[in-house]
C-alpha cells in the first residue's frame, strides 16, 4: 500500500498542516513532515474534511442496472466526497430479504470505492402489508440498522409500531418517508399557489407532517430509534422540533435539492424538478436551512436517485419523481451554509456515521484516525453539466448552474478514490 504526504492542508479547527498516511491511516501530523517513500499531494488552500457519509443513496442495483449500478454509483459518491454510503431498499428485487442485502453488500465489497451500507425494506416488496426480515438482515454479513420503505411511506401505524418494537432489540433505525398515501393521490407537485396556477395536483404539506408527528409519538411510546427521511417543510422542523424537546429518539435529513430550489421551478414543466416529495416554497426552503443550522435537522442526505432518460424525458405526468445529486451536493450545501465547515462536517460526516453506526468514518484526519477522508478546494466554482457525470443517470437539476468547492481527493482506508479531481478507478 503507498503512502501519502499531504502538504499544507487546512483540517478544520486548525492551522493548515502536514498529513503522512500510511497502512490505511493517518499516522503524522504538523509541519515540515519528511516524505520519505511517500506520494506527495501538495494541497495548500484545501479544505480536508471526514469523509462524506451518504443516509439516503439509490444505487438501482439489482434491476435498473441501465440507470445506475453500485458500482457508477459508487464511483460518482467518491467523486463527490464520499466514503460511504447506504443503499435505500427499493430495487427489484426489494432488498427485503438476507440474500438481496447481502448481493447489494457484496457489490459495493467489490467495487471498493465507497463502504456500501445497505438499507434493509420494512414490509415484504415495500407493499406495506407484512414485516419483512429484518432480523434476518440485522445478522446477515450485511449487518443492516436501518430499514426503510423509501418511495413508500409505511402508512399503517399498527405496522409502524410492530417495526420500531422490532429493531429496538439490536438498536436498528426505521427511516421513514412521511407521506400520507391518502392525501398525495394523484399529487405531481407542491399543493400551493404554484400548482394551482400550473393545474397540476398538489402535494400537501400536511401529508408528510401528519405522518412525521403520528411517528414521533409512536417512537416515544415504543422507545425506539426514528429517522426522517428528505424533511421538506417549515411544518416538519416544527414538528420535529416539538419532539426532540420531549426527547423522542428522532433524527431527520434534508436534501440539497430541498434547501436550495424551490416549486417556482415546476413552472418551466421540465421534469427534472419532479420529486418526491416534492420542492416547495422558499418559506420552506429558508426554515429548512434554519433547522439544519440549528440541528433541529441533523443531516444532509442526498436522496441520490438516478433515471433513464425514458423514465426522466417525457410528460411530467409520467416522468418518475427524483433526481441525481452525490456529486453536486457539497456544493450545494457550501452555497447555502456557506463555509462554515465543522457544521459541514457534522451534518455531512460525523453525524450520519452516528445515525448509521458506521464507526470508521465521521472522523477528522488526525494522527490514528482512519485515512477515510476528501479534500476540497472551497474556491474553486464550476458551472455544472449533467454529461460529465460518473452516474449513469443524467436528471441533474443544477444543469448549468455555478456552484461552489470542487472535491480534489477522496481517500478510503488510507486508498485515494479520487485523485486530482477524477475517479482512480
Ligand atoms: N425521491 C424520489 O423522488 N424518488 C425516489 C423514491 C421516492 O421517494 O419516490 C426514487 O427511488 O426514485
Amino acid at each position: 500500500m503507498s503512502s501519502y504526504l499531504i502538504r499544507g492542508v487546512r483540517v478544520v479547527g486548525a492551522e493548515p498542516t502536514d498529513l503522512l498516511v500510511r497502512d490505511g491511516l493517518v499516522v503524522e501530523a504538523g509541519r515540515g513532515l519528511a516524505a520519505t517513500g511517500a506520494e506527495v499531494l501538495e494541497a495548500d488552500g484545501l479544505v480536508a474534511l471526514p469523509g462524506l457519509v451518504d443516509l439516503h443513496t439509490h444505487l438501482r442495483e439489482p434491476g435498473r442496472e441501465d440507470a445506475e449500478t453500485v458500482e457508477t454509483g459508487s464511483r460518482a459518491a467518491a467523486l463527490g466526497g464520499y466514503t460511504a454510503v447506504c443503499a435505500m431498499a427499493n430495487t427489484s428485487p426489494v432488498a427485503d430479504t438476507a440474500g438481496v442485502v447481502e448481493q447489494v453488500w457484496r457489490l459495493g465489497r467489490e467495487a471498493g470505492l465507497v463502504d456500501v451500507q445497505p438499507i434493509g425494506a420494512v414490509t415484504v416488496g415495500l407493499a406495506g402489508e407484512r414485516l419483512a426480515e429484518l432480523g434476518a438482515m440485522a445478522t446477515s454479513a450485511a449487518n443492516v440498522r436501518i430499514f426503510s420503505d423509501d418511495g413508500h411511506c409505511v402508512a399503517d401505524p399498527r405496522l409502524m409500531r410492530r417495526a420500531l418494537e422490532y429493531v429496538k432489540a439490536f438498536d436498528g433505525v426505521i427511516a421513514q418517508h412521511a407521506e400520507e398515501p391518502r392525501l398525495t393521490q394523484g399529487a405531481q407537485m407542491h399543493e400551493g399557489e404554484v400548482s394551482t396556477r400550473l393545474g397540476l395536483t398538489g402535494w400537501p404539506a400536511v401529508a408528510e407532517e401528519a405522518i412525521i408527528a403520528r411517528d414521533v409519538l409512536l417512537a416515544e411510546h415504543v422507545g425506539s430509534r426514528l429517522h426522517i427521511c428528505h424533511v421538506s417543510t417549515a411544518g416538519s422542523v416544527e414538528v420535529l422540533r416539538h419532539a426532540k424537546e420531549r426527547g423522542v429518539r428522532v433524527t431527520a435529513e434534508v436534501t440539497p435539492h430541498h434547501l436550495l430550489l424551490t416549486d417556482e421551478r415546476a413552472a418551466t414543466y421540465d421534469p427534472v424538478f419532479k420529486v418526491n416529495p416534492p420542492l416547495r416554497t422558499a418559506d420552506d426552503v429558508a426554515a429548512l436551512r434554519a433547522a439544519l443550522a440549528d440541528g433541529i435537522i441533523d443531516i444532509v442526505a442526498t436522496d441520490h436517485a438516478p433515471h433513464a432518460v425514458e423514465d426522466k424525458e417525457c410528460e411530467w405526468g409520467y416522468a418518475r419523481p427524483g433526481m441525481v445529486g452525490l456529486e453536486t451536493a457539497l456544493s450545494v450545501v457550501l452555497d447555502v451554509l456557506g463555509e462554515r465547515w465543522d457544521l459541514i462536517a457534522d451534518r455531512m460526516s460525523r453525524t450520519p456515521a452516528r445515525i448509521a453506526g458506521l464507526t470508521e468514518h465521521g472522523h477528522a484526519p488526525a494522527p490514528g484516525a482512519p485515512a477515510t477522508f476528501t479534500l476540497v478546494d472551497p474556491k474553486a466554482r464550476r458551472t455544472v453539466d449533467p454529461m460529465d457525470s460518473a452516474s449513469r443517470s443524467r436528471n441533474n437539476p443544477y444543469a448549468g448552474l455555478v456552484l461552489p468547492g470542487r472535491i480534489v481527493a477522496t481517500f478510503l482506508r488510507g486508498v485515494p478514490t479520487v485523485l486530482d479531481g477524477k475517479a482512480v478507478r
